[in-house]
């Protein structure tokens, strides 16, 4: 359990800045996640918080300590990669007592501890396995226990759970997370999943070229997105260009879009003046046309839409140009509403206006 600190990180290859500035503390036992797309520099920050990568500048501390400059076998830290990256040639049981061993633990406690860390995971009975006898799901349960027997200072995961197939992925959130939690380690996870990055983290750091765009607690980053970039990228948004017509006396900001008045939040201000609204599927209300749209509605024509029980996706083309995507649920997925039909969508006043630069 250690806080880390990330202060002012740089680093260039050559002539490129791959991280530009990476500022963040990560309180003791928390779980924190990079979140991005491929090549915004997420594996290259956790490889400067391991240690196989020195940053350009900056400096990270675990707890009092700088390590920059430590070596990373000195910095007691835990990895679990993609690829599990585990000894074929050693069983389970000596996977997960490697560390314990390189650190000179009585065998007693060697025993115990790999004992230990094998329930835990779910593996107790498979210690005398070969890795190259056991499901992406469990060898990935073997790199967890190796991880976390030695007690490491910083949990770091670079997208662990990359090659498991779907349903696997999701069971794999809870173990990860649940042992985490017990365990109070403080972890860096790596993905460019936002659904796994919700749901398994306290805070998640959402990643842009080289950049932290925003940082917060999932529901914060999904409710309260800054910039359009972070709108698009967690969750689904609907993002439709949108002009400022002023908050009246001290309400909600209100903005023209699409030519109906849509009133909501205004995240910051753009200095060119454009903006983009953003209406989460499920924020937006739809409902077969009957007269002339009204304050915050528009009219458009179901393109295509998919029932799925509990929920229904429709995606409307809209009268004045572009489509949005609606999502009902409960009781309203079950809306007489077919492909072709002319509906009117509401934007019930929920909307957040971005700036359309922040993309
Ligand atoms: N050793 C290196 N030499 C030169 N460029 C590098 C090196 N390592 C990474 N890069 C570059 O740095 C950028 C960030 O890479 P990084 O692997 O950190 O991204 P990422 O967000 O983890 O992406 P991915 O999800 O694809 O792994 C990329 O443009 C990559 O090509």
């Amino acid at each position: 359990m250690t806080e880390l600190r990330l202060d002012g990180i740089r680093k260039s290859y050559g002539d490129v800045e791959v991280l530009k500035g990476i500022s963040r503390q990560i309180p003791n036992g928390a779980f924190f996640t990079l979140l991005g797309p491929s090549g915004c520099g997420k594996t290259t920050l956790l490889r400067v918080v391991a240690g196989f990568v020195r940053p350009t500048a900056g400096s990270v501390h675990f707890a009092s300590e700088d390590v920059t400059d430590v070596a990373p076998h000195r910095r007691e830290i835990g990895m679990v990669f993609q690829d599990y990256a585990l000894f074929p040639d050693k069983t389970v049981f000596e996977n997960v007592a490697y560390g314990l061993r390189a650190r000179g633990r009585p065998r007693e406690e060697i025993k115990r501890k790999v004992g230990e860390y094998l329930e835990r995971v779910g593996l107790g009975s498979l210690g005398d396995r070969s890795p190259t006898a056991l499901s992406g799901g469990q060898r990935q349960r073997v790199a967890l226990a190796r991880a976390l027997v030695i007690g490491p200072r910083v949990l770091l995961m670079d997208e662990p759970l990359s090659n498991l197939d779907a349903a696997l992925r999701v069971q794999m959130r809870d173990v990860i997370r649940s042992l985490q939690i017990e365990t109070r380690t403080t972890t860096i996870f790596v993905t460019h999943d936002q659904e796994e990055a919700l749901a398994m983290s306290d805070q998640v750091a959402v990643m842009k070229n080289g950049r932290i765009d925003q940082c917060g607690a999932p529901d914060d980053v999904y409710r309260n997105p800054q910039t359009a970039y972070v709108a698009g990228f967690v969750g689904s948004s609907n993002l439709l260009p949108a002009r400022p017509v002023g908050n009246g006396s001290g309400g909600p900001d209100r903005f023209d879009v699409n030519g109906t008045l849509v009133s909501g939040r205004k995240m910051s201000d753009a200095e060119d003046g454009r903006y983009l609204a953003v209406a989460r599927p499920e924020n937006l209300g739809i409902r077969g046309a009957s007269g002339a749209p009204g304050e915050g509605e528009l009219a458009g024509r179901i393109k295509s839409l998919q029932f799925q029980g509990y929920r229904t996706s429709y995606a409307v083309t809209l009268d004045g140009g572009g489509d949005v995507n609606v999502e009902t649920f409960g009781e309203l997925a079950v809306a007489p509403l077919a492909r072709g039909d002319e509906v009117i969508i509401s934007f019930n006043g929920n909307c957040l206006f971005v700036p359309e630069a922040s993309r």
